[in-house]
């Protein structure tokens, strides 16, 4: 067979596609795929070779399989050079040692055993959860938002949020802002023709470095507060234990290396980056997809209520074992996907998968809401049905575990913590509340926003105390 590049539109000499592809690109690189009649297409965006994956075939061979060559990042030069964020834990390049040492050190403290030492910091902050929610049910967005903040910011650094506006959530929410301006998709000249760079910072047109310099100033303060407020507690001798000071007194000796010292800080900072937009994302799905289908919930609580008896919490390590609201969570991920593209990735070498050369350095994206909308994985796939993943047994079949593809792929894969902490505010809320719609409030569209981080646009939903 002729290896060939995948297929796809052409576009403009000096942009590419990039004003062929609407604010949901997956849906246009859905439609792509089909005009084509190729999984896998590509472009180009300016400079950028882009190659998108939007079956799962290709997502598991190519990010998966392959991850040892398709786990680098794509450079946006603005954020990573100019605001000097190429060593934050979503952008280093997997050939950076870097890399492996942020990812040691994040699974030895998040993923598997080693979250059971979170499970009292996560029952407690669910508690101050279900207080808050009691006392002010119309105000759900600001409870997650503080729940979310509350456990990350304990985790990475021992720091208890003891209000809504708390001056530490206010730093990282200040980051997450700047990090937006600086990634906007073909906002800045210097992404596009890097050569930009080069441009002395009082040139008339060179703004974007200037911009470039003051953000940078500003996200290294906002990335040291918090690491320096760790260290003048361990030196008071009054800290509680976190990722930033078990990895800077390890075994009670004072660590030393600055090298060292500095994948510590940057990794506790990519904790907050990753855990709050998108675990709140999440939440807020759950709770209006209640609202909308009160069958599941109620079908939900009844399994609830045989766990425990009336007055007493299932404990973490139970929640597994609940089907139902182990389902609702897989649904919610698939139906309501919080990273329709997961990060975008790069290779650094040619390859070959099935008849398509795919060019060393191209950007891989991976189609994840293609995937989890896919009929032929998930039936009916716009339908919310929690029913699709109960196991049928031999005949019935179920569809496939959505876990697989709405963390991401290969060695760029999230931490596993995120599963849990999601789990039990889910379980929380549905042991003490009742969620529905306003009485006579018409049903709502479900609509999402666009962005990296994807939300179901809010509509109102009412709260109430529920009897057991
Ligand atoms: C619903 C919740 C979450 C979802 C859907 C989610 C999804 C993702 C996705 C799609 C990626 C990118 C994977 C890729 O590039 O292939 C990722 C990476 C990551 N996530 Fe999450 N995430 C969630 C929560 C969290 C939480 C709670 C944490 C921290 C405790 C976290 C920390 C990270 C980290 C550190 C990475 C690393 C990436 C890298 O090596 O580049 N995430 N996540």
């Amino acid at each position: 067979k002729r290896i060939i590049l995948p297929p796809g539109p052409k576009g403009n000499f000096f942009t590419g596609v990039k004003d062929q592809i609407s604010s949901t690109p997956w849906k246009t690189y859905v439609q792509w795929a089909e005009y084509y009649k190729s999984p896998i297409i590509s472009f180009w965006v300016y400079n950028q070779r882009i190659i998108v994956l939007n079956d799962h075939k290709s997502v598991r061979e190519l990010l998966d399989r392959r991850a040892n060559i398709y786990s680098d990042r794509p450079k946006s030069w603005m954020f990573h050079e100019l605001c000097g964020r190429g060593k934050s834990v979503f952008n280093i390049s997997s050939l950076d040692s870097r890399h492996s040492k942020y990812r040691k050190l994040m699974q030895h403290e998040l993923s598997g055993r080693a979250i059971r030492e979170y499970h009292s910091l996560l029952e407690s902050e669910a508690d101050i959860f279900v207080e808050s929610l009691t006392k002010e049910p119309h105000a759900i967005q600001q409870h997650l938002r503080r729940n979310t903040a509350g456990v990350i910011m304990n985790v990475a650094y021992g720091y208890t949020v003891t209000e809504n506006h708390d001056p530490f959530i206010r730093v990282a929410e200040q980051a997450a802002k700047i990090s937006g301006w600086a990634l906007a998709p073909g906002r800045w000249i210097v992404d596009y023709y890097p050569i930009a760079r080069f441009l002395p910072s009082w040139f008339p047109f060179a703004g974007f470095k200037r911009q470039g310099e003051e953000w940078r100033r500003q996200l290294d303060s906002l990335l040291d507060l918090p690491h320096k407020w760790v260290k003048t507690q361990m030196a008071q001798g009054n800290f509680a234990q976190s990722f930033t000071s078990r990895f800077l007194k390890p075994n009670g000796v004072d660590f030393i290396d600055a090298e060292e010292e500095d994948i510590v800080k940057w990794a506790a900072g990519g904790l907050y980056a990753g855990a709050s937009d998108t675990t709140v994302s999440a939440l807020t799905s759950f709770i209006l997809l209640m609202a909308l289908h009160p069958d599941v919930q109620r079908r939900a609580q009844h399994e609830i209520d045989d766990f425990s008896e009336p007055g007493q919490e299932a404990s973490i390590s139970e929640l597994p074992k609940m089907t139902y609201l182990t389902s609702i969570f897989k649904e919610m991920l698939r139906y309501a996907p919080v990273a329709n593209m997961a990060l975008a990735h790069k290779v650094i070498q040619d390859d070959i998968y099935q008849c398509y050369r795919i060019p060393k350095n191209s950007t891989v994206i991976a189609n994840t809401w293609a995937i989890l909308h896919d009929p032929t994985l998930f039936p009916e796939p716009f339908q919310f049905n929690p029913d699709r993943f109960i196991d049928k047994g031999s005949d019935g079949g179920s569809n496939p575990d959505p876990r697989g593809y709405t963390f991401g792929y290969g060695r760029r894969s999230c931490l596993q913590f995120a599963e849990v902490s999601i789990l039990l505010i889910m379980y929380r809320v549905l042991s003490r509340f009742q969620v529905s719609l306003p009485v006579g409030a018409d049903v709502p569209q479900v609509e999402f926003t666009p962005g990296i981080t994807s939300h179901i646009k809010p509509f109102d939903v009412v709260i109430t105390p529920r009897r057991r």
